[in-house]
């Protein structure tokens, strides 16, 4: 029935981007789902353009209108989290972070910001009309509201996959399609995991019970966990997320995840977006047992803290002996983004039994081999505060973990020094004490 409407708005991604001016602010493409074909096309038409915007992120597959342009008069990339290959775009000036609240951008997307074009990569049509937005649900329906122009790229390898809601779009709201062939997905191989993560990751496992309902954050512990989880005695688990990844599938084949004790999405798996492996794409293509939402449903505190037992786990890059946590740059040196570990750690503190853990190693050697300390006595000039000190719970390091609620300012330094690297403790006691957070009675 829509396959002559579909037809109609076939093109070439050349033809397509002509719909595109110098001015314009487009959203372009989230982690796995890169619109590869459109990429191409627009930096073809980098000497005709000025001042367009693309933004994105997480991205993964290089972007050929940003290699296009060295001088940044054409294209400029505007990320909302960093991966690698942003972070050098952003250290070589080409890039710049958007500062986000992850469970906040479908509500950015509606009333802040300008979005002109969105251009995104999608499965195939369905019998109904609808392009699955694959592995990608995360704020793409909320963007596509508002663009004067919709074009999808079409990838026959992209997995159709289920949702809740908004997670497909309806050819109706499509104005050009732009067919890719099978463009195959980028691979994000899984983070391997110390044998410091491992350790991190064991002061966790004890504090997840049969019918805890899980949230893993990026990174090498993260992943540690999900595989301690597979291999453990735990039961019933629940999978409520903001990115699915290949740790969740190990632990679905573990036979550790039913859902059933979940209070919300009973039986499901729910993930705002995914990247991984190709297993982690077949296993998503067309299951049922998962279900994809905007992320302003996985991460909003108040919706993913109606499971109980909500366990979240984070990984940062340093903290200071009050309990402000940085995760997302170094000084100001952008390493990544706030993403969604706020709306976890807030959402996880606020389940009934839930509880967040913000796990790091104890210690960053630099490039010249120096050790510092992650725990320090202030935060470095210029990092951002990613969680502030009210809401972080839980802090776990090599040496063990401690539970920042309720402590003083005193407490925490105590608690704090207590699972710092033994090098640095008394250089962080000394520092407590002039900055008149040291009790320590004689
Ligand atoms: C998907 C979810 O559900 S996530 C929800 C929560 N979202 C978040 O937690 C967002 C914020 N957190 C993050 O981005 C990540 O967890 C991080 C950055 C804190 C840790 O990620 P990891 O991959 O474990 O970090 P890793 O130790 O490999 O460091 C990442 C990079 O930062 C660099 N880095 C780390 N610490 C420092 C430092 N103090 N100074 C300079 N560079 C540093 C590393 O060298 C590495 O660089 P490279 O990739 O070029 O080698
Ligand atoms: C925003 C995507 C990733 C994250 O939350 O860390």
């Amino acid at each position: 029935m829509y396959i002559e409407e579909y037809r109609k708005k076939c093109v070439s991604a050349d033809e397509a981007v002509k719909v595109i001016r110098s001015g314009d602010w487009i959203e372009f493409a989230w982690a796995a789902s890169m619109p590869g074909l459109l990429d191409e096309a627009l930096a073809r038409r980098k000497d005709e353009l000025y001042d367009v915007n693309l933004r994105g992120g997480v991205i993964i597959t290089p972007v050929t209108c940003m290699e296009c342009d060295p001088t940044g008069e054409h294209f400029t990339w505007n990320s909302w989290h960093l991966g690698g290959r942003e972070r050098k775009l952003v250290q070589n000036g080409r890039a710049y972070y958007i500062p986000l609240k992850y469970s906040e951008l479908p509500r950015y997307l509606r009333e802040n910001v300008k979005t002109d074009v969105v251009a995104i990569q999608v499965a195939p049509m369905d019998a109904h009309g609808y392009f699955s937005f694959g592995v990608t649900v995360s704020h793409y329906a909320a963007a596509i509201e508002k663009a004067r122009a919709v074009i999808v790229e079409v990838n026959e390898d992209m997995p159709s996959t289920h949702g809740g809601y908004d997670h497909a779009v309806h050819i109706s709201k499509v104005d050009f399609v732009v067919e890719g062939g099978h463009r195959g997905l980028p691979i994000l191989p899984s983070a391997s995991a110390s044998e410091l993560d491992r350790q991190i990751a064991g002061y966790v496992l004890p504090e997840i019970m049969d019918g805890a309902c899980i949230q893993l954050g990026i990174g090498g512990m993260p992943n540690a966990l999900g595989k301690m989880i597979a291999e453990s005695d735990l039961k019933d688990l629940g999978i409520h997320t903001e990115m699915f990844v290949d740790g969740f599938v190990d632990m679905v084949e573990a036979g550790k995840v039913t859902g059933t004790r979940k209070q919300l999405d009973r039986g499901r798996i729910v993930y705002a977006f995914a990247a991984g492996t190709q297993k982690l794409y077949d296993f998503l293509r067309n299951n049922p047992s998962l279900a994809g939402y905007p992320v302003d449903y996985t991460n909003h505190p108040f919706i993913a803290s109606q499971n109980d037992q909500l366990i979240s786990i984070n990984s940062a890059l340093e903290i200071d002996l009050t309990g402000q946590v940085c995760s997302e740059s170094a000084g100001p040196s952008m390493i990544s983004g706030a993403g969604g570990q706020l709306d976890f750690v807030e959402a996880a503190y606020n389940s009934k039994g839930g509880k967040s853990f913000i796990c790091l190693p104890s210690t960053y050697k630099d490039k010249s081999g120096q050790l510092h300390s992650r725990i320090k006595g202030q935060m470095t000039m210029g990092s951002a505060i990613t969680d502030t000190r009210p809401t972080v719970q839980f802090v776990v390091t090599e040496f063990g973990k401690v539970n920042l609620k309720g402590l003083s300012t005193w407490q925490r330094a105590e608690a704090l020094i207590s699972i710092a690297h033994p090098d640095f403790r008394e250089a962080l006691m000394a520092e407590a004490r002039g900055l008149k957070i040291w009790r320590k009675l004689a």
